[in-house]
This record gives structure tokens, C-alpha cells and sequence, in this order.
């Protein structure tokens, strides 16, 4: 992965973890999938309902995640029974093989897991227009979920998406500035910013913004970009020139509406894909860096005054995959957790991902939940069987 995607050895190896952990989990879940008997209105009548495969799972991935963004949906289809055809990123199609070979290794029998490569849209079309494949499960952009979703309707399959977030990262007063940074950083700067779940706006309440902006930028500076084979390394490229593109474009819309660059903002002297860990100091609710996904390692602050606010900055967006609040007041934890129009929430924590609870998003950033005993659903039909005539 490090090799392939760029992200640094110690993350690869956590990506092998977290990877696994999915295998294991839906392993176990796998024992737990019950039906149901249902007390009948009538008393010659037994009421069950069975959990079935869905059949068929069609599984395209992104190259951000290799290998969990496969085994977070390979697990749970193989414990239901189903059978797998993976899509992987063109960009990141050797650690879907490795991972396919291992599977090999550990006894899936041949053909239960199938990996795919090739054109994108043309795989994608086999398995949309397929009457056998049941079911598409896809992790990656908002604008690929929505062609899927759409190409899906005309054999009615099942449908799960892992899109884009926008996650706000919502430092108030009354923070311990150590969590706040150690928890904004990490949410971050994960694998060079390029994760879904990525704090993308770091909302300051006034009175501590200048303290955070200060700690904050120290903290980035101890990051170290570089070859990712390197212990030292803690930042890798990002993931190809467009990516790169992408970046600049949103750091050029920044500055050009009056966002001030406190640290970065450009090219890493290493060349090649390496940018900057960038912070961008009074980002308003205009500009790119606010209202789309960069996936690169800049983080904007923008300042807040109220609660209210925040909330209202925080919600002003289509996506609605992860948020973050740092504060030490209880009451305001679940006032703000509960206000948030998002499927997770991270309380003084900016590393919340995990096999054991559900991931997913609302509004555009997705439909359907993985991981924990809620992914498993996803997977599974419910056949009512009604018994008659039992004397
Ligand atoms: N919500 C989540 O769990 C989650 C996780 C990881 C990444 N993402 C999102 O993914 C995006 C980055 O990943 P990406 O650049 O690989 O996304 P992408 O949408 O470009 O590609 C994802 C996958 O879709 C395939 N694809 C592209 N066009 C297709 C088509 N017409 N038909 C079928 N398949 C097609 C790609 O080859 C790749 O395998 C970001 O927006 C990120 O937020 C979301
Ligand atoms: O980028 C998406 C997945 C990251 C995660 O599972 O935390």
C-alpha cells in the first residue's frame, strides 16, 4: 500500500489491521444471523422470517483505503453467503489482488471472491445491467454513487453508498486545547488528508482562536512529508497530479476571497505529488475549502462566536458523513452531537472509524450503514414464510 498509494508504512500497517478486523468481526457476526418467529393472528398459523443472501454483490472501491474499503464490504456478503465481484480504483488495483490471493490462501473457495480490472465505466455497466448481480455496494465520489444509483433502478437492485463528507471539526471555548489539537490533527492530516471522514473545516469559537491557531500550526510543522518507507515519514504524496490540481484550485479560490495561508500552500519541496501540511486562517462560508471536500492535507480554520452558529456552519452542506466537537461541557456534547446532520460524531476523539460500530452517512454522503451488526443488513433479504392449516 505504501508503494501503491503512498500513505506511510505505519498507516499501511494499520490499514492491514483495520482491514483484517472486518474479516474477523463478520466472521463472528456471521454466527448471530437470526430470524424471527412471529406470534400469528390466527391460531392455525406459524408466522417466520428468514435471512437469506441477497445474491450477487457487485463491490466498487476507492483507492484511499485499498484494502478496508474491500474487506469492510467482502466481509459481511461472504457471512451472509453471498458471492463478490470487486471493482477496485485503477489507481490501487495490486492490493486488491494481494488481498484476493489471500483469501485463496485462507480457503474462500474460488469464485466466491472475484476481483475485476478494467475500464471503469464499462465493468460498472456489466454490473449494473446484470439481472444476477443482486446487489451494488460502492465506496468513492458523490458523482459515481449517483450514476450508480441511477444505472441500479433499471433492475432494481439493492443499493449501498459511501460518498463524499465535508466533516466539520467545531473547537469550542471551553476545549482542552491538547485534545482539540491532537484530535483536529489527526482528523486531518490521516493518509495526506485523503479520507472521507477527513475534518475538512475546523470551526474555532472566537475567544480560543488565536491560542488553537497557534498550538495547531506547531503541531503541524512536527509533521514530517516524505517517502512513506521512511519510519520517520508522516505524511505521504497525494495520490496523482489531479489531486495535486485540486488542491491548488481551492487554495487559489481561498486567497483570492480574502483567506489568509498561516502555514504551507504549495508544492512540497520533495516535488512529484507532495504538497504542503497546509492551515488556512479565516476561510468563510464562499469559498471552496468550505463547501467541498479537498482531500488534501489543508486544514481552514474559520472563526465562530456561538453555539448556534456553529451548528448552523457545521450543517450547511449537502454531505453528512462525520463531524467532531471539542469541548469539556457534557451538556453541550449531546446538545451539539444531536444537532449534527451527520452519521458520526467524535467527541473530543478525531479517530472514530472501528469494526464494532455503523459507518456511513446521510443526506448525499451515502445510503446504508457497514461495519458492526448493522452492516450486516445490508447483505441479507427477509423472506416472511407463512405456515397455514396447522389444525
Ligand atoms: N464514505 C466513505 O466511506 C468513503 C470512503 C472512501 C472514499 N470515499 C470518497 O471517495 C472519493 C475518493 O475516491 P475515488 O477518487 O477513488 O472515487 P471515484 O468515485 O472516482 O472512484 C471510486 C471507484 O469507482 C470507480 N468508478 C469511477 N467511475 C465509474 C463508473 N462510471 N462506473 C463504475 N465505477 C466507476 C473507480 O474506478 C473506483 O473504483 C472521495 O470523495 C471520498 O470522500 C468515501
Ligand atoms: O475514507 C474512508 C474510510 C476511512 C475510515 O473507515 O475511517
Amino acid at each position: 500500500m505504501t508503494l501503491e498509494q503512498g500513505k506511510p508504512m505505519k498507516e499501511a500497517l494499520g490499514e492491514v489491521n483495520y482491514g483484517a478486523s472486518f474479516i474477523e468481526y463478520f466472521a463472528e457476526e456471521a454466527k448471530r444471523i437470526y430470524g424471527d418467529i412471529i406470534p400469528p393472528t390466527l391460531s392455525d398459523r406459524r408466522l417466520l422470517v428468514l435471512k437469506q443472501p441477497v445474491g450477487v454483490v457487485g463491490a466498487i472501491t476507492p483507492w484511499n483505503f485499498p484494502l478496508a474499503m474491500i474487506t469492510r464490504k467482502v466481509g459481511p456478503a461472504l457471512a451472509c453467503g453471498c458471492t463478490v465481484v470487486v471493482k477496485p480504483s485503477e489507481f490501487t488495483p495490486l492490493t486488491a489482488l494481494a488481498a484476493a490471493d489471500l483469501a485463496l490462501q485462507a480457503g474462500i473457495p474460488a469464485g466466491a471472491l472475484n476481483v475485476v480490472m478494467g475500464n471503469a465505466p464499462e465493468i460498472g455497466d456489466a454490473l449494473l445491467q446484470s439481472t444476477q448481480v443482486r446487489k451494488i455496494t460502492f465506496t468513492g465520489s458523490t458523482a459515481v454513487g449517483k450514476k450508480l444509483m441511477a444505472g441500479s433502478a433499471n433492475t432494481v437492485k439493492k443499493v449501498s453508498l459511501e460518498l463524499g463528507g465535508n466533516a466539520p471539526c467545531i473547537v469550542f471555548d471551553d476545549a482542552d486545547i491538547d485534545v482539540a489539537v491532537k484530535g483536529s490533527l489527526a482528523a486531518k492530516f490521516r493518509n495526506s488528508g485523503q479520507t472521507c471522514v477527513c475534518a475538512n473545516r475546523i470551526l474555532v469559537q472566537e475567544g480560543i482562536y488565536e491560542k488553537f491557531a497557534t498550538a495547531f500550526i506547531k503541531a503541524v510543522q512536527s509533521l514530517k512529508v516524505g517517502n512513506g518507507l521512511e519510519e520517520s515519514t508522516s505524511q505521504g504524496p497525494l495520490i496523482n497530479e489531479a489531486a495535486v490540481q485540486k488542491v491548488e484550485k481551492f487554495i487559489n479560490d481561498a486567497t483570492s476571497k480574502g483567506a489568509n495561508i498561516m502555514l504551507g500552500g504549495k508544492r512540497h519541496s520533495l516535488g512529484m505529488t507532495f504538497y504542503e501540511p497546509t492551515v488556512v486562517g479565516n476561510v468563510s462560508n464562499d469559498m471552496l475549502l468550505f463547501r467541498e471536500e479537498v482531500f488534501g492535507p489543508v486544514a481552514p480554520l474559520i472563526p465562530f462566536k456561538t453555539e448556534e452558529e456553529a451548528v448552523h456552519m457545521a450543517n450547511d452542506t449537502n454531505a453528512g458523513l462525520a463531524a467532531y466537537i471539542f469541548t469539556k461541557s457534557i451538556p453541550r456534547s449531546w446538545r451539539v452531537s444531536e444537532s449534527l446532520e451527520y452519521g458520526l460524531v467524535g467527541v473530543n476523539e478525531g479517530i472514530i472509524s472501528t469494526e464494532v460500530a455503523p459507518f456511513g452517512g446521510v443526506k448525499q454522503s451515502g445510503l446504508g450503514r457497514e461495519g458492526s451488526k448493522y452492516g450486516i443488513d445490508e447483505y441479507l433479504e427477509l423472506k416472511y414464510i407463512c405456515m397455514g392449516n396447522l389444525g
